[in-house]
């Protein structure tokens, strides 16, 4: 076509030009060598990522919830740690990234684990019990826009998504920050909060995740 391609349509030809299919860390590498060495998105990335890594594996969720799948990244790297049965359903509300995403997904291997959504997190968190028949999830991954996570927790609080145990992983809680959100979850007795310091994806800017355990 004539239109010059998206950033996340090269970041898809990169992962199709380098990574394996099926192998979902061939993935997760060729994506983020292509942010590191040709154009920065706005994956979790790999420092951020082993995190993310070591909270699902101790965890062992089997039912998880991501919030903002932008190109797929986060997903595959959780999707690819869930045990069998275990399912990842993740929000996206941007059609054009929804259509790159289901292809790293794919390539990844792990399209079995995975169900895409295509809409915003507010509409769609009213309706996971009668839609998908989840009562409540183990695991919420928020990197969506920053000024959903505060409003998309409290719904899904109102919601009973949430039961005691029930973990909230917050990206980006420094940089770009979500303030509301952490003054939230650090001062209501209903969580119990920490942060693990980072940096921000592909650079050397302060960022971190914020996990949060739902009391009930
Ligand atoms: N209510 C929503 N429901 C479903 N999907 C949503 C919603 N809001 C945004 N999204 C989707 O998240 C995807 C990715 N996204 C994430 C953000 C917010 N994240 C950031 O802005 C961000 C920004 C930086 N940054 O600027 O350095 C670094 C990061 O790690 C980030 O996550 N905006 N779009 C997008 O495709 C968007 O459609
Ligand atoms: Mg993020």
């Amino acid at each position: 076509s004539l239109t010059r391609s998206t950033r996340p349509q090269r970041l898809l030809k990169a992962v199709k030009q380098h990574a394996t299919r099926g192998d979902p860390q061939s993935v997760i590498s060729a994506i983020d060598h292509f942010c590191r060495h040709r154009e920065w998105a706005m994956n979790v990335g790999d420092e951020k990522g082993c995190i993310l890594d070591s909270v699902v594996s101790e965890l062992n969720p089997e039912k998880v919830l991501e919030l903002g799948t932008y190109c797929g990244y986060s997903t595959v790297r959780i999707a690819r740690l869930l045990p069998p049965g275990a399912r990842l359903i993740t929000l996206e509300f941007n059609p054009d990234y929804a259509v790159i995403a289901r292809q790293v997904i794919a390539w990844a291997g792990i399209e079995d684990k995975v169900q895409l959504v295509e809409g915003a997190s507010e509409d769609w968190i009213p309706r996971m019990k009668e839609h998908f028949g989840i009562e409540t999830f183990d695991l919420v991954f928020l990197d969506h826009w920053k000024d959903h996570y505060l409003p998309d927790t409290k719904l899904m609080e109102g919601c009973g998504l949430l039961r005691k145990g029930t973990v909230l992983l917050a990206d980006n809680v420094i940089c770009p920050g979500v303030p509301d959100y952490l003054e939230y979850v650090r001062n209501s007795r209903s969580y119990k909060s920490c942060y693990f310091k980072s940096h921000l994806e592909y650079t050397r800017a302060e960022d971190g995740l914020e996990k949060s355990v739902f009391l009930g």
